[in-house]
């Protein structure tokens, strides 16, 4: 048994709590050394370096992504990874030896399949596998890839970028930043020493070897383009280089940004081809569909100093990259024709940037004469200052598609940071969930947060994570909306809906999934900060995915001291309630633990009202943890208050192995995968990793295969946060609710007045509803629209 987490409670309830501690992340193979920054003598050097590096990185790259992606090909399709057969049984329950015993429906066989009239076939397909030491793509995944984050706390990155930013912002995929040339940048245009994002460079340096690192230390230029997809304006560098010194001496809490491989995205690849399945096809991929641009605004002053190097890199290998530009070269400033078909490959198009790309190269130049401040000019010169550069005005819409193209169907849900909606390409018919990011209290830009979201979610593809499909501009030309995948139920709504709770089998499948996610993310130095039930989708085929990732973050090794005010109270980590800055994966896993146990009871395990509250609700049931089981712990921020102290741990009683009166029952197995969840101390909270390996899931009943999960009626036909108002106790949602209220007074509405008004009936609780019916149908006349909005405005005030 474990000296630690419980040693000084009830010994019955404690068996055997060593947590697993082999579950390092796998560093990447890219070393130190290899990627140390050029720093002298930049652009005399700095090319030259630049191209013979690119070939090296470039190869590994390719190799990874082929190595990993043909994994996650396989699993993105709509059965589980591995599973040959396309009968959705996943490869990761292996190697089981259980006994045939009473099953659920649908749960897994113990080969790992779902005992379905195909279980040979799988034993075949799946266990062979196995058996030829072949591992599940998900078990071996690798950390890849490295997304774009705004990594320091909202505030901080707001204080910071106030001179910085535009009010108007440019989110791109990184393909779209890197297929631009440069008189075409509307967006971002760095120096190499001017660093566009919050980051330290310095201290990015103490990143572990991974291949962020490889770029961040590489070609600023390439990188400050992926980091910020944020307009600026330009300083010279020099100017830059003292307020950034100036910044990073005021910045307490620094985190960094490391910046990605460009090439290991999937961005480099077209989410048409299977290069967008993580694939590279004949050494090219192809970004058809994500040839277009998505941006919030019409007009951007940016700097007409532009250097491009990625031009020349993606190029140069012939990797997706190339098409992306030939697409995005509409609009340039070289009068190249612009189609307005953003999905279509103009061939001649390609062969002429590439041509005036490498001619860019080869002479050290602009490639557009008129781009007088050109990179190259800049730092070639003797004297660094730059005169203060020209201004241009660039469109910044060409090539987005308009939310026009999606038909309305209705709201789904609101939440902090946007409105989701359900919708239907025009035309394809595909239905889809268009969120729109929520831009009313953003006088300073676009939502850090929706940066943040949009980033990751545009970078990673997984089965068990929301893909979002593209970005779209609103009417207004300032909202901005995330196309995705749409999934008819969350997991809290569903579950209010709900008779009984999931079963044991039905949790697993569930939490496996959810499991798979989260590696995922942990594998690619993510954090998802605010796991909950509501931010758990499920589909009608079973499968599960983590959405709402306006929270998240990269993180590094050594960790950083973040903001500790992240996940909704009921999933925060005990030690994030403590006032601890830095922390790391554990603090999902203590959420997932959170969650495991809400799906077993359909109850949220531990409801808290304020953080003290929760805190209180937690000792209760996992009793007062001390320096014994929580080595430190009389040391954290938040213990100065004398806690009372819970000596036994009643987690058990709430999750029995056998239970008479209903209670949700739990195997031995099962209860020491939750206390390992949760399990005060952080360092000795399982991963993800080793989470996915416990016995719990390999013994019966075995997971439930995703095919054979329950299906439930589609929630879309109503709006999912006005059913939770109606039902829900939840006094963060009433809280919630409060607010958004208010915010609906003053927001503006997505298809015009009349669906304003929709929307904000739609909020209302019955009887104000109709009142609000009543008073617009009595309404008329030509502006009705009008009427019918300020009613319901009317109507509504008393209500906020
Ligand atoms: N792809 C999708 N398909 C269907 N419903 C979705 C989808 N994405 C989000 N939703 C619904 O919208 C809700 C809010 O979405 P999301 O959590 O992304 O917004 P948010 O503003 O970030 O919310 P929060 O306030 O929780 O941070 C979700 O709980 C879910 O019910």
């Amino acid at each position: 048994m474990a000296a630690g987490r419980y040693g000084v409670f009830h010994d019955t309830e404690f068996a055997d709590r060593e947590p697993n501690y082999d579950t390092a992340r796998q560093d990447s193979a890219y070393s130190k050394d290899e990627y140390d920054p050029v720093r002298t003598d930049r652009w005399l050097h700095v090319r030259e370096l630049r191209e013979r590096d690119r070939g090296r990185v470039r190869h590994k790259d390719i190799k990874e992504r082929e190595v990993v992606n043909s994994g996650y090909r396989t699993s993105s399709s709509r059965s589980d990874p591995g599973n040959s057969d396309g009968s959705g049984r996943g490869p990761r329950i292996c190697g089981y030896s259980v006994r045939i015993m009473e099953r659920e429906p649908g749960e897994l066989s113990t080969d790992g399949s779902d005992g379905a009239d195909s279980e040979s076939q799988v034993k075949n397909n799946v266990v062979s596998k196995l058996e030829n030491g072949t591992e599940s793509p998900l078990l071996t995944r690798k950390r890849k890839f490295s997304p774009i984050v705004w990594d320091r706390d909202d505030k901080e990155v707001k204080d910071l970028w106030k001179s910085r930013i535009l009010t108007t912002t440019t989110i791109c995929r990184p393909t779209q930043l890197l297929a631009k040339s440069d008189s075409q940048l509307p967006y971002v245009v760095p120096d190499e020493d001017v660093r566009i994002s919050p980051v330290k460079r310095g201290r990015s340096q103490d990143l572990p070897t991974s291949p962020l690192r490889t770029s961040a230390e590489h070609g600023s230029a390439e990188n400050a383009l992926c980091e910020s997809p944020v307009n600026m304006r330009y300083s010279s560098p020099q100017k830059l280089q003292q307020s950034e010194d100036k910044e990073q001496e005021q910045l307490e809490d620094e985190d960094y940004i490391p910046t990605r491989n460009i090439s290991a995205s999937r961005w480099a690849g077209d989410a048409n081809s299977p290069a967008d399945e993580g694939e590279i096809s004949d050494g090219e991929a192809v970004p058809k569909k994500w040839g277009r641009v998505p941006l919030t605004a019409l007009e951007t002053r940016v700097n007409k100093r532009s250097y491009s190097p990625e031009l020349g890199e993606l190029k140069g290998e012939g990797s997706g990259g190339a098409k992306a530009r030939s697409l995005d070269s509409e609009g340039s400033m070289h009068s190249r024709s612009s189609s307005g078909n953003c999905g279509v490959e103009n061939i001649s198009e390609k062969e002429e940037y590439m041509e005036m790309d490498a001619e860019h190269i080869s002479n050290g130049t602009n490639f557009s004469k008129s781009d007088t401040n050109s990179h190259d000019e800049n730092y070639s010169d003797e004297t660094p200052e730059p005169p203060d550069p020209p201004k241009r005005t660039v469109n910044m819409l060409q090539g987005c598609r308009s939310v026009d193209e999606f038909e309305r169907l209705n709201k789904i849900d609101e939440g902090t940071y946007g409105v989701v909606y359900r919708a239907k390409d025009r035309k394809t018919g595909e239905i889809v969930a268009l969120k729109k990011v929520k831009m009313e209290k953003e006088r300073e830009g676009f939502p850090l947060t929706s940066l943040r979201e949009i980033n990751i979610l545009l970078s990673f593809h997984h089965p068990s994570i929301v893909d979002v499909k593209e970005v779209v501009v609103g009417n207004n030309l300032d909202s901005i909306f995330m196309v995705m995948e749409y999934m008819e139920h969350d997991l809290k709504g569903l579950m209010e809906t709900m008779k009984q709770p999931f079963s044991q089998s039905e949790v697993k499948c569930l939490i496996l999934q959810l499991l798979e996610g989260i590696k995922y993310l942990h594998d690619n130095w993510v954090l998802h900060r605010d796991l909950k039930t509501s931010n758990l989708l499920l589909n009608n085929q079973g499968e599960l995915k983590i959405c709402d990732f306006g929270l998240a973050r990269q993180y590094g090794s050594p960790l950083k001291p973040y903001t500790h005010l992240v996940v909704t109270l009921w999933y925060r980590a005990p030690e994030l309630l403590l006032g601890v800055k830095q922390y790391s994966t554990a603090i999902d896993m203590w959420s997932l633990g959170c969650i495991m146990a809400e799906l077993l009871s359909k109850e949220s395990l531990f409801n808290g009202k304020t953080e003290i509250d929760q805190l209180d609700k937690i000792f209760r049931i996992l009793g007062t943890p001390n320096e014994t089981i929580w080595p430190g712990f009389s040391k954290l921020p938040g213990v100065k208050v004398n806690f009372v102290k819970h000596r036994y741990n009643q987690l058990r009683k709430k999750f029995p192995a056998t239970s008479f009166t209903g209670t949700p029952v739990l195997s031995d197995a099962g209860f020491d995968l939750l206390n390992r969840l949760l399990t005060y101390d952080p360092e000795k909270r399982i991963t993800a990793e080793a989470a996915l390996k416990h016995d719990w899931f390999q013994e019966v009943p075995l997971p439930k295969s995703k095919e054979f999960m329950p299906t439930f009626p589609a929630q879309h036909a109503q709006d999912r946060r006005m059913r939770r108002i109606m039902r829900s106790p939840d006094p963060l949602e009433e809280q919630r609710r409060k607010e958004l209220q208010q915010a609906e007074l003053g927001a503006g509405g997505l298809f015009g007045i009349a669906d304003n008004w929709t929307e904000k009936a739609i909020l209302l609780p019955p009887v104000e509803m109709i009142h609000c019916w009543l008073t617009t149908f009595f309404s008329y006349g030509d502006h009705l629209g009008c009427i019918l909005a300020l009613s319901s405005a009317q109507v509504l005030k008393p209500a906020g």
